[in-house]
């Protein structure tokens, strides 16, 4: 451009232009550094890894004071004790689980992220009576593989607990994605980074009695087909034995998948209908209650968590090492899958009048057909496999464990005025 032919080419201009340049440069030098810190591993955003969950939060992780938190929950405090990475820690069974192994002595690392599918400040209480322990929960995404390198880094875990999941058969219908970011992709993701690790960890991790889907045949064994389940999210926990069995095979994994029926008890999650059913007991509202063709009875297996906790550690302690090392496998590695249930089966009707004398309320129940939503008319599990090599025996029937849960709820809900925010 010929500059002469510029009409206002001058001192003034310069001044004006180079100022122009600083404030471009400025912005350009900004832009930068945020882009930096935004993609940077340790600062992970959650919730642009996982579109489809209704709410996460963003995560930070990483630096000295972070890593010294890590290593002093994951170490271990007794002889012969494990160092275990337990996912989805400030849920349900994950929380449980996760007191019982550090009151052991064992080293415990939890990992969370904390959506919402159900009221969070639950489990910001779990959180809370977890760091009374001594246990730290890292706020992340399994599907955020820095961060997960990151923890093996830190911590070289002989055991990972996996309880993080997309739980719930009916919710699969409204967020189907969620099942498959959770409990597919991320237990992908998780697998990839102890594939990796040296020395592998032996990985034990939650599948579910919904495999067992359409079958008639009871009670459910191990054996039994698991081809036809009846909801997205056994299809997705159908989909995570056959991963782990890939695992096992190419790297080497030690991995333990745990079919767990109905789990019930205090710190339960509010989704489930137990736990709602207490609450709108309790506040005078009707709840459904599903029935079969010709008015079948629905039942389940429930089973108390205390004995799903002992069924967690029988688990973890006799499960073999991994054989693989830095992704390569070095020969064959154990494989398992074991019924996790009470051998027996309530029907849901009893289960509401367990209820109904513990609360001293009568219920207002509202008899209607079994929803086609994922929904099985009725589980039962054998558990001799569980109690032959885990020495699994659950000893809570449901009066007793409901009776439990009744007394947690009450004074959950009644301290500081919580509300039971359910669903
Ligand atoms: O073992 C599992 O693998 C699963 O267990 C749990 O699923 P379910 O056994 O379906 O538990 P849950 O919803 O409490 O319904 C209990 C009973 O109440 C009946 N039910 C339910 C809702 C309702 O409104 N009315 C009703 O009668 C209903 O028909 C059923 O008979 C976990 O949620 C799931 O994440 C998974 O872990």
């Amino acid at each position: 451009m010929d500059k002469s032919a510029y009409p206002y080419h001058g001192g003034r201009l310069r001044w004006h232009s180079s100022l122009a340049k600083l404030t471009f440069w400025s912005f350009v030098f900004i832009g930068v550094i945020f882009i930096f810190f935004y993609r940077s591993p340790s600062s992970s955003s959650s919730s642009s890894a996982d579109p489809s969950r209704r709410s996460l939060r963003t995560s930070s992780w990483g630096g000295p004071a972070w890593e010294k938190k890590v290593r002093t929950s994951a170490r271990i405090r007794s002889r012969n004790g494990f160092s275990v990475l337990v996912t989805g820690a400030a849920g349900f069974v994950g929380t449980h689980v996760s007191s019982a192994l550090k009151r052991r002595g064992d080293g415990v690392l939890g990992l969370d992220n904390f959506n919402d599918y159900y009221d969070p400040t639950l489990k910001r209480a779990r959180q809370a009576l977890l760091e009374r322990a001594g246990v730290f929960i890292v706020e992340g995404d399994i599907n955020d593989a820095a961060l997960l390198k990151k923890l093996f880094e830190v911590v070289p875990f002989t055991h990972v607990m996996h309880l993080a999941a997309q739980a719930g058969v009916r919710y699969a219908m409204q967020n189907p994605g969620s099942y498959v970011h959770s409990n597919i992709a991320g237990f992908v993701s998780l697998l990839e980074v102890c594939k990796e690790a040296t020395p592998q960890p032996a990985i034990v991790w939650a599948s579910s009695s919904s495999v067992y889907g359409l079958n008639t045949k009871v009670p459910f064994s191990e054996k039994d087909r698991t081809d036809q389940p009846a909801s997205l999210y056994a299809a997705t926990k159908k989909a995570g034995e056959e991963i782990a069995h890939t695992y096992n095979h190419i790297y080497g994994l030690s991995l333990t998948g745990l079919r767990f029926f109905t789990v019930y008890g205090p710190w339960g999650r509010p989704d489930m209908a137990y736990f709602f059913f207490t609450k709108d007991i309790l506040n005078g509202k009707s709840i459904p209650i599903f029935e079969g063709e010709n008015h079948g009875t629905v039942a389940r297996d429930f089973t108390y968590i205390d004995d799903i906790v002992k069924g967690c550690l029988g688990a973890l302690d006799t499960a073999q090492k991994s054989t693989g090392s830095g992704g390569k496998k070095k020969g064959p590695a154990q494989l398992r899958v074991f019924n996790l249930g009470n051998t027996s089966p309530i029907p849901v009707t009893n289960l509401v009048t367990i209820l109904e004398r513990l609360l001293k309320v009568k219920a207002k129940r509202n008899v209607m057909k079994l929803p086609r939503n994922g929904d099985v008319q009725f589980t039962h599990a054998n558990i001799s496999l569980a109690h032959r090599e885990l020495g699994y025996k659950p000893t809570t029937n449901l009066q007793t464990g409901l009776k439990k849960f009744v007394r947690w709820y009450l004074n959950y809900y009644s301290a500081a005025g919580k509300k039971a925010d359910a669903r």
